[in-house]
C-alpha cells in the first residue's frame, strides 16, 4: 500500500487505530473451539466487527507459529480474509525479523509475496544489511524497533554515548540507507515523553504505537507529541480490544471497544 493511501484512509475514518491480532485459544469464547478453525473464526468476526472503527490490523505471528501448521493455515486465511473484503486496511505482520541479507530476503519474501502484508516488523541489532532487503519491495514497508513499550527497553535502548542514545543513533542511521522513505518505527506508548525527541530525528515518517490499553500508555500523550503534518501514527490495542468480553458477544464488545479508542483519537485528526 502507498503512504497516501493510508493517509487517506486515517482522513476518511477519523482513525488511526491499529487492532491487533492475538489469538490464544485459552482467551477466546469456549463456544469457537467447538468449530474447525476457531483462530480463524475469531478474527474474522473480530475484523468485521471491527473494521469500521480501525485503519490496520496487526496478527503477532507469534500466536500462530505457536499452534504449528493449523496456526500458519489460520493466518494466511486471516490476511487474505483483510485483503479480499477490506483491501483498505493496512496490515502488519508482526515478526520482529531481520538476519543476514539472503535470509532477511526470504523473510521479506514470506510476509510480502506469499502472504501479501503491507508491512513487517523487524529488529535493528544486525544493521543495514539485514533491514534493507524487506525495502526492495514496491510499496511495501518495513517496521523497525525504535523505542520499545516493555521494561527490558533499559537494557540496551538507553545506553548513552557522548550524549546520544543508542536508540537514537539507530533511527538516525537507519534514515541512511537505501529506500529509507519505506521504513516505519515501532515506538512504545509507554515511552510516549521520548516522542518530542524522535519526532525531531523522524519528522516525516509513520510510527507504530503500542502499548495503549493493556500496557498503561496514555493516548492523549500519543496523540499530543507523535503526530505530524501527515498524521504519522498507527496505534495499536490488541487485548483491549479483542478480549474486552470472553462471552458469545465478544464482537460486539470488541467493537465498543475500538469505537471508544477511534472517538478519542477523532479530535486530533483534522
Ligand atoms: O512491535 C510491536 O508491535 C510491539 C512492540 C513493542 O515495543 N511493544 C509491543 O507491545 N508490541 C506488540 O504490540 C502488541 C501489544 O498488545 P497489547 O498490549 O495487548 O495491546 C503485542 O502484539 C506486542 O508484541
Amino acid at each position: 500500500m502507498q503512504l497516501q493511501e493510508l493517509i487517506e484512509q486515517i482522513q476518511k475514518k477519523k482513525s488511526m487505530l491499529c487492532v491487533g491480532l492475538d489469538v490464544d485459544l485459552e482467551k477466546i469464547p469456549k463456544h469457537l473451539l467447538e468449530l474447525d478453525d476457531p483462530i480463524f473464526e475469531f478474527n474474522k468476526a473480530i475484523i468485521d466487527s471491527t473494521q469500521e472503527y480501525c485503519i490496520a490490523y496487526k496478527p503477532n505471528i507469534a500466536f500462530y507459529e505457536a499452534y504449528g501448521l493449523k496456526g500458519w493455515q489460520a493466518l494466511q486465511k486471516t490476511i487474505n480474509y483483510i485483503n479480499e473484503h477490506y483491501p483498505e486496511q493496512f496490515t502488519i505482520a508482526d515478526a520482529k525479523r531481520g538476519d543476514i541479507g539472503n535470509t532477511s530476503k526470504m523473510y521479506a519474501k514470506a510476509f510480502f509475496e506469499d502472504l501479501n502484508f503491507d508491512s513487517v516488523t523487524v529488529a535493528p541489532y544486525m544493521g543495514k544489511d539485514s533491514i534493507e532487503p524487506f525495502l526492495q519491495f514496491r510499496d511495501k514497508h518495513a517496521i523497525m524497533l525504535g523505542l520499545t513499550s516493555n521494561e527490558g527497553a533499559k537494557d540496551f535502548q538507553f545506553l548513552e554515548n557522548k550524549g546520544t542514545l543508542l536508540f537514537e543513533s539507530v533511527l538516525k542511521t537507519s534514515q541512511t540507507w537505501v529506500n529509507s522513505k519505506q521504513l516505519m518505527y515501532v515506538v512504545g506508548a509507554t515511552k510516549s515523553s521520548y516522542l518530542k525527541k524522535i519526532r525531531q530525528i523522524l519528522p516525516d515518517s509513520f510510527l507504530l504505537i503500542p502499548g495503549v490499553g493493556a500496557q498503561g500508555g496514555s493516548l492523549r500523550e500519543v496523540c499530543e507529541y507523535g503526530l505530524n503534518s501527515t498524521y504519522g501514527l498507527i496505534i495499536n490495542s490488541t487485548r483491549g480490544i479483542i478480549y474486552a468480553s470472553r462471552e458469545k458477544d465478544f464482537a460486539i464488545k470488541a467493537a465498543f471497544k475500538a469505537k471508544a479508542l477511534q472517538e478519542q483519537m477523532q479530535p486530533y485528526i483534522t
